[in-house]
């Protein structure tokens, strides 16, 4: 009567002197970022970024208490997972937790599970639209690790961007925004700002973007709503990327006398740099300036709604 739910996700900065670290590692993956330029270059390269962006992105992390509150949300999550899965079912979950660029690493805690111990085993990737940069990137080292230590079974889920439990707690966060705002959802605009992508990823066929807009439909048909709009956010770097611009979105559209905007953040559950500072500090403070209504609809984070949907989401055939 024991099972294991395996978490994997990006890992960030748990201090300012693993900034570099974690943005080496990033920067060196050719499945998050590919230069193009081979691998030892792209090492050489992935050196000068990480110490350079390190410095500037000091300052923002500085403002988060000194490090990202990512792995606090997910291990305060999955306990609240494993309170409600022995509640729900009387089976005990344990909960463990991998990551891609940080702390702890994907690899290290595979060596610590024996699968022996559990009747049956989730593995899931936190990011809920497939991207081969993000979810692939996870699974890419879970499969690497099983070529070498075989789990008999487990089940993968790498993608659950339709499931309805999720999709209702985002709901239920952009309706109480509204509610924030004072006004009626149907008079709001909803603003749905995802993670860029470069878009030579898109040529090579990542479902990620075709995620992203079947999820928004699912909720705007849910809200019955017609006057919203995608953008995308966090681009770095000189290549092409996904747009348009949050930022230049956000703007244009006070520019035209949009007021009440909420904002939501599609691709993300957690807050951490790019919904606390990118979207609160930096593009929402700006744009508010000249008076709009802006409001951005909270994360999903540690609540109790979404410890549950993450129980829904594994057990979905
Ligand atoms: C360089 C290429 C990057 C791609 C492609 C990318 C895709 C991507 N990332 C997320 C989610 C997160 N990204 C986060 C931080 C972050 N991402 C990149 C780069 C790429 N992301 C960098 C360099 C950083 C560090 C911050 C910065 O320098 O701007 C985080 C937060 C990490 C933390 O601090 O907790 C998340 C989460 C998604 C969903 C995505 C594409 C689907
Ligand atoms: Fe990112």
């Amino acid at each position: 009567m024991h099972d294991l739910l395996f978490a994997m996700y990006m890992g960030g900065p748990d201090s300012i002197q693993s900034i570099q670290p974690f943005l080496y590692n990033l920067f060196t993956d050719r499945d998050i970022i590919n230069f193009k330029i081979g691998r030892i270059p792209q090492q050489w390269l992935a050196k000068i970024i990480s110490t350079k962006r390190s410095r500037k992105i000091a300052p923002e992390y500085e403002k988060m208490g000194g490090g990202s509150p990512q792995l606090k949300y997910m291990q305060s999550l999955l306990e609240k997972t494993e309170f409600i899965y022995h509640e729900k079912y009387g089976r005990s979950l344990d909960t463990k937790i991998g990551m891609c660029y940080y702390h702890p690493y994907i690899q290290d805690t595979l060596k610590s599970i024996d699968p022996e111990e559990y009747d049956n085993i989730y593995v899931i990737s936190m990011y809920p639209h497939y991207s081969y940069t993000t979810s692939g990137a996870c699974f890419k080292r879970f499969y690497a690790y099983m070529n070498m230590r075989p789990f008999e079974r487990f089940k993968a889920i790498t993608h659950w961007h339709l499931n309805e439990s999720y999709n209702n707690c985002l709901l239920k966060r952009i309706k109480s925004a509204a509610e924030r705002l004072e006004v009626d959802i149907n008079d709001a605009y909803i603003l749905f700002s995802a993670h860029s992508l470069p878009e030579y990823t898109l040529r090579e066929g990542d479902y990620y973007a075709r995620h992203i807009d079947e999820q928004i439909k699912l909720l705007t048909d849910r809200l019955s709503h017609s006057n919203y709009s995608l953008a995308y956010q966090s681009r770095t770097g000189p290549m092409k990327w996904l747009g348009p611009e949050t930022r230049d979105v956000l703007k244009n559209l006070v520019a035209k006398g949009v007021d009440n905007i909420i904002v939501v953040p599609i691709s993300f559950v957690s807050d951490h740099i790019e919904t606390l500072i990118e979207l609160d500090d930096q593009y929402i403070k700006e744009a508010k300036a000249s008076g709009a209504s802006i409001i951005r609809s909270d994360s999903l984070n540690d609540s109790d709604d979404f410890a549950e949907a993450v129980i829904d989401i594994i057990l979905d055939e």
